[in-house]
């Protein structure tokens, strides 16, 4: 507080000439307890306390007597941006204040400084209070904030934290009044590095931090800076992405399996035939246990079915099923794919990086589908995860912590592959834990009509028919060798569906690809069962009929060929169930 703030301003003064009883009225009139005295020049030449002007009246002094006789000539000057408190050992009631032109400007009377000081006294305490609620205001912001915050004075003695601050430290350590290099966090050492660059730069540093577990804190550091642009505090921001990426994850994940759901039709599994029943007996056994499977067979046969019924049936089903097709994705793309990357790991990478394969699988199943396809670079690397149980996405410094089960499929003969020096043996142990072999659909013909009626009621319903298979057809099934296995009955039905016109589905309906088989090689006539001779000889002039009508075009002619009449050709067909259109 400086003088001019608490001084009596612009005093009355009293000529030297003027007499005790001037002075005494002046006292009287401006309740002040001292007059400067001054001269003609009015130039303070005295000073005249109450006190002195008493003591003169008791020394015989009259009223008449002139101020100049007993005044103090002994002035105490001080200057009145002199701080208040360098004054406080003066004779308060002596003091003659002057400006910095050295002209005089106030005098300091004992009730106006109480006055005064009471009145500086509320106002600070007005300030104080102003200041408690304002302080009160920023610790509850600086509560409210989801963000953790570190405040560390110079010395890096952390000041304060807010509660966010916990909820990052698993500890129960108190960090208030500690060093900040001894707080238990994982990412201690780049807070540290950020606050000592804070200081040394004056301005705001950024750093990012990744843990164990998809732990992610972006860390920010700022300064606040005196007058002098010196840091005084430090206030270290954390703001945690730990949950953001777990719920990045899982949405990545749920996209995935929707996409795999959207592509691939309803993953019911039909079978009949004992040599698939036993391969569900071991499905169903191997489901219980977390081991891993290679299953082996034709394309087509159904070996995503049985991972999926793996899956479906153990302990993981309510984890992610992820497929990765080893064979339908670029080699190039494979390695991101199913490690994934870091973001900038190489030029044309998505910005904020990506989870591969393996990392969505987490919790659940990866089915590695047409493993045999696998490159060998990318064959040492998933062998290592494997055996690792963790991965590096690509440009990653931090592993990942992997709990799947792996599934595997190929229709390639791994062992010779081996030979050949294009798999690696040891993969192909690690995958073969448990063997699962899926017989082609010729050597499960009881599968053939189940399957087929299977396909009909799906495609049926799908596009709202009600076709159905003549009884011919339902023997021309069982009879043929599906070299694309299930899914090119799958596929026929659909196609049959479709594109036949009467609701009966009658051979001829069937492709010439389909037919040819039982009709080409100089009519001979493959026998794989016993059946009635009457029942062989309907399916030998079914086929031919259907051969002589679509090679020659009309009834005549295939009618000659068959060393028939039109007539009778035409009554036959009917009775087969053929249609025939002219
Ligand atoms: N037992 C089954 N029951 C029902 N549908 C089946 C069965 N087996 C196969 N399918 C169907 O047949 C089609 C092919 O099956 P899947 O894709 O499982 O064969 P795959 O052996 O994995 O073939 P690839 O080796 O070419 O990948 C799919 O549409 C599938 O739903």
């Amino acid at each position: 507080m400086k003088v001019k703030q608490v001084m009596l301003e612009n005093p009355r003064t009293l000529h030297r000439s003027k007499t005790l009883g001037d002075a005494s009225d002046l006292y009287k009139q401006t309740k002040v307890n001292c007059a400067p005295i001054v001269d003609d020049n009015n130039n303070v030449v005295g000073i005249l306390t109450v006190f002195r002007l008493l003591e003169a009246l008791e020394s015989g002094a009259t009223f008449s007597t002139s101020v100049e006789e007993v005044m103090d000539r002994n002035l105490q000057i001080i200057n009145e941006d002199t701080n208040f408190s360098q004054i406080r050992h003066k004779p308060i009631d002596r003091l003659l204040i002057f400006n910095r032109n050295n002209q005089l400007s106030g005098v300091l009377t004992r009730i106006d400084l109480i006055n005064k000081v009471h009145k500086a006294l509320e106002n600070t305490e007005d300030k104080l209070a102003e200041a408690f609620e304002t302080n009160k205001k920023l610790k509850s912001i600086i509560e409210a904030s989801y963000d953790g915050i570190i405040v560390v004075d110079k010395y890096g003695i952390v000041q304060m934290v807010n509660s966010s601050y916990f909820r990052l430290q698993t500890s129960l350590h108190e960090p208030n009044g500690k060093s900040l290099s001894d707080i238990p966090l994982e990412c201690c050492h780049q807070i540290n590095k950020v606050f000592q660059e804070v200081l040394q730069k004056r301005k705001v540093v950024f750093d990012r931090f990744r843990g164990k577990d998809f732990s992610e804190l972006a860390i920010t550091g700022s300064p606040v800076l005196d007058e002098q642009n010196h840091p005084t505090l430090v206030v270290i921001g954390l703001r945690d992405y730990t949950e953001l990426n777990k719920i990045k994850l899982q949405s990545a994940r749920y996209s995935q399996e929707l996409k795999s759901l959207r592509t691939k039709d309803q993953k019911e599994l039909i079978f009949h035939d004992t040599a698939m029943e036993l391969v569900v007996q071991k499905v169903l056994r191997v489901a219980e246990v977390d081991s891993t499977v290679l299953l082996t067979g034709e394309s087509g046969v159904g070996k995503e079915v049985i991972a999926r019924t793996i899956h479906n049936s153990s302990t993981r089903a309510e984890g992610p099923f992820i497929e990765i097709n080893c064979g339908a994705i670029p080699e190039n793309l494979l390695e991101s794919e199913l490690f994934g990357y870091e973001k900038g790991a190489f030029t044309g990478a998505n910005k904020e990086g990506k989870p591969g394969m393996m990392e969505l699988a987490n919790g659940g199943t990866l089915f590695l589908d047409e493993v045999g396809d696998l490159p060998l670079t990318l064959q040492v690397k998933l062998l290592r995860a494997l055996q690792e149980q963790e991965i590096y996405r690509i440009g990653g410094r931090n592993a990942i912590k992997l709990d799947i089960r792996i599934l595997a499929a190929t229709n390639k003969d791994l062992e010779k592959m081996i030979v050949e020096k294009k798999f690696r043996e040891d993969l192909y142990y690690r995958l073969n834990v448990v063997p699962i072999h899926i017989p082609p659909l010729r050597e499960r013909k009881s599968d053939i009509l189940p399957l087929a009626m299977h396909f009909l009621e799906r495609f049926n319903l799908k596009y709202n028919f009600r076709k159905s298979f003549s009884s011919e057809v339902c023997k021309l099934f069982e009879k043929y060798s599906w070299p694309g296995n299930v899914r090119e009955l799958a596929n026929l039905v659909e196609r049959l569906v479709i594109m036949t016109e009467q609701d009966i589905i009658y051979p001829d309906q069937l492709p010439e690809t389909f037919l040819k088989q039982h009709t080409t090689g100089s009519m001979q006539i493959e026998i794989d069962k016993i059946i009635p001779l009457k029942d062989a000889r309907e399916q030998v002039e079914t086929e031919l009929i259907i051969k002589a009508f679509k090679e020659y075009g009309s009834l005549r002619r295939a009618g000659e060929a068959l060393g028939v009449a039109h007539s009778t050709l035409l009554r036959k067909a009917r009775s087969l169930g053929i249609h025939y259109e002219d």
